[in-house]
């Protein structure tokens, strides 16, 4: 009887010990509901999962704005310094974002394309950015709640704005934030995207990109005109990878995430590319299509190049929709920003592709806010990569 005791209190204090001691191994930000269920099925944490949730909910909720914004006549255009153009739904997104971040991840550094300096001298446009911030929520509570809530106030929001100036680096964790690539296409009418990656040391973990403008259907052709999007039906796609763990695509929501799908390329080796699809900015500005055109051309490329703005391109050829996408320059001086590949790199990194420069090496986060290190983009399933950069190589060097 006594021996039966002693076990009975010996187990009531044990066992609250048997539960808690896991948690104490367990990094600060794990919540307890992830903890449950996730900790109880794979003995542990899934990488990043917490970035991940949170950047994928940011990158929805500041795709909320970009859209009001899209479908209304006037954007807001402004000139910036280097004549690019930036709308009322750049500064917009990057607000909603930049607020996500530094309510979850404090201390995290952050590179983003825009800045508050034409908002402080321009009252106007500063009131008709900070009704758009003030009115864009999820429509899902708890999703909000997880990204903070609303902004405080429009004086807030600037600050916000401004803290996307860090000078980027190979040190730390560096969220790198371009609230609408493609602004070109966005104002024609045509793809963008919302884009959000995590570097952690140089490294790109974590990557998401919202598509407003896509077809969800993964399967859904690609073709030039797929722009004309004015109702978002079947429209809205979101392309998300950890370091290690896939890629997936889901649709796009106003609230809480839906379900998510895997996505992988299209199994294209170097002897099967005159089926392959190769997609390529519209800007001719922005990469040389003359240069393209005869690269595809030596590979035995039959299909025309789909010409698409943004990112969409790296979500498109992620999901086996295109296969190749190339960016080589225009101008040898142009250092590519880190904001307009960091996302995409990882997410057809991921799908199974592989993104060099034009000379073969890896794009290289690690050194500063541009790729100093790199020239130009290719991007193609793995198993054909090598084939694709040698005739890169070969039409470049025939220029020469
Ligand atoms: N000269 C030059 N060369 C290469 N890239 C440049 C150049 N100038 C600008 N940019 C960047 O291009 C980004 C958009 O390019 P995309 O290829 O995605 O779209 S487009 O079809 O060219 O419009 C665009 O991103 P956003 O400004 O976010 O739209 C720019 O960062
Ligand atoms: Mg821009
Ligand atoms: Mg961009
Ligand atoms: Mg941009």
């Amino acid at each position: 009887m006594l021996r039966t005791s002693i076990l009975f209190v010996a187990l009531a204090i044990l066992a609250p010990l048997i539960t808690f001691i896991p948690r104490l191994l367990l990094p600060r930000s794990f919540t307890t509901t992830t903890f449950t269920t996730t900790f109880t099925t794979t003995m542990s944490p899934p990488a990043y999962s917490k970035e991940l949730h949170v950047a994928q909910l940011a990158v929805q909720r500041a795709a909320i704005l970009t859209k009001r914004v899209f479908h209304e006549k006037a954007k807001g255009t402004v000139d910036k310094n280097d004549k690019s153009p930036v709308t009322i739904g750049d500064f917009g997104a990057q607000a909603l974002i930049i607020a996500a971040l530094r309510h979850n991840f404090p201390d995290d550094a952050i590179v983003a394309e825009e800045e508050a300096a034409q908002l402080r001298e321009d009252a106007n446009l500063k009131a008709t950015i900070w009704d758009l911030v003030r009115d864009t929520r999820l429509n899902d509570p708890d999703a909000e709640a997880t990204l903070g809530g609303p902004v405080r106030d429009a004086d807030h929001m600037l600050e916000l704005l401004d803290q996307g100036n860090s000078p980027g680096g190979a040190q730390g964790r560096i969220w790198a934030i371009d609230p609408i690539d493609g602004t070109k296409g966005f104002l024609r009418g045509g793809q963008y995207a919302v884009c959000l990656g995590l570097m952690q040391d140089g490294d790109v973990k974590v990557g998401v990109l919202g598509c407003p403008n896509l077809p969800v259907d993964d399967q859904a052709p690609l073709t030039a005109d797929i722009g004309s999007n004015q109702t978002d039906e079947g429209h809205g796609v979101l392309f998300s990878a950890v370091q290690g763990h896939g890629a997936t695509s889901r649709a796009l929501t106003a609230g809480a995430l839906a379900e998510s799908k895997p996505i992988s390329m299209r199994s294209v080796d170097g002897s099967s590319l005159a089926d392959a699809t190769f997609c390529e900015s519209v800007e001719a500005g922005h990469s040389a299509h003359g240069d393209q055109a005869a690269i595809a051309e030596k590979l035995g490329i039959t299909k025309p190049s789909v010409r698409m703005d943004s990112q969409a391109k790296y979500g498109s050829i992620a999901r086996g929709a295109g296969d190749i996408y190339l960016r080589l320059p225009v101008k040898a001086t142009y250092q590519e920003k880190i904001w307009d590949h960091a996302a995409g790199d990882l997410i057809v990194r991921e799908a199974g592709g592989q993104v060099t420069d034009i000379h073969g090496k890896r794009l290289d986060f690690s050194v500063g806010r541009t790729l100093a290190n790199n020239k130009g983009v290719v991007a193609a399933p793995a198993a054909s990569h090598p084939k694709v950069l040698s005739v890169v190589q070969e039409v470049l060097n025939a220029k020469l």
